[in-house]
């Protein structure tokens, strides 16, 4: 069998929003968003704050109606699937994944499988505790199956968000600012973790995100919003130019090739009344 070119490819709508526009009285945080997400593929939203970033993740996930145009998942309007339906397909990680609540790391990472079971907690010819165990250790998290959440730092916390998601096996996975409180490692490791996950199960990423280092590392294709409208969509690395930084963000940046991947990655430049001495 020969291989087929990326061309060639048949592409499946994972996602596509067509004219999406999001009004809070007068205010219009979003303005005829129109934009399509193939299957498998890592998008990241990128925009300063208030450019309406988590507004359309609202709208993506389904929690949020616009207020006028349209969000199909696998060509299906989002509103016509029932909460139960959309999990299966969707999941949301935020900012601080879980809160510091008192169940085991091992019990919060079994309610992942809640989209799948029936009213009973049942879900037949699947062993719960072997999935979960599974992830458990592929996420290193093995050793605190039985510590209580509230007795876990913030990025151990998010980890467990993570491994929670790794269960609920969506086909989209929504992550927003997932890294913001995360240190260097564990941002890192983190997005590490995703891009390994997505290359084993295919699946749909959509992350906002504030760090365009790790932006350009591991998305492949960004839409770029500004004063809630498209400022930019397409692939990573054409888009994160000196001149749109400049443009979307208001600072005078300094891009560079990245020594490994010769992916462009961002120093920023102090206003020149500071450093004049
Ligand atoms: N419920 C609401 N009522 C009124 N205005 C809102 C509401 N939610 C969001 N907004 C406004 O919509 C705009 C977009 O907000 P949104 O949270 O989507 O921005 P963002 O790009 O995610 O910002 P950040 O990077 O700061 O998280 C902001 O001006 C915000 O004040």
């Amino acid at each position: 069998m020969t291989e087929q070119s990326e061309s060639q490819k048949t592409h499946i709508r994972a996602l596509e929003v067509a004219g999406l526009t999001r009004a809070f009285g007068d205010f219009h945080a979003l303005k005829n968003i129109s934009w399509s997400v193939d299957e498998g593929s890592w998008w990241g939203i990128i925009g300063p704050n208030g450019s309406g970033k988590s507004t359309l993740l609202h709208l993506l996930s389904g929690v949020d109606q616009p207020t006028s145009g349209s969000v199909h998942i696998y060509g299906k309007k989002v509103g016509s699937y029932s909460r139960k339906e959309l999990s299966r397909l969707v999941a949301v990680l935020q900012q601080e994944g879980l809160p510091p609540v008192g169940y085991t790391v091992r019990e919060v990472v079994e309610m992942g499988r809640f989209p799948h079971q029936d009213w009973l907690g049942r879900e037949k010819g699947v062993d719960v505790g072997f999935i979960t165990g599974r992830v458990l250790e592929r996420l290193g998290l093995a050793s605190l199956a039985d510590r209580a959440l509230d007795r876990l730092s913030g990025g151990q916390r998010q980890r467990v968000a993570l491994a929670k998601v790794m269960v609920q096996e969506p086909q989209i996975l929504l992550l927003d600012e997932p890294t913001t409180y995360l240190d260097l490692r564990y941002q890192l490791e983190f997005m590490e973790l995703l891009a390994e996950w997505r290359q084993e199960t295919g699946v749909t990423i959509i992350a906002v995100l504030h760090d365009l280092n790790l932006t350009a590392q591991f998305c492949d294709d960004l839409l770029v919003l500004k004063d809630g409208m498209i400022e930019g969509v397409g692939a990573s690395a054409e888009l994160l130019t000196e001149e749109r930084i400049r443009r979307v963000y208001g600072v005078e940046p300094v891009m560079l090739p990245h020594p490994d991947s010769g992916v462009p990655q961002l120093l920023l430049r102090r206003s020149a009344r500071n450093t004049c001495r």
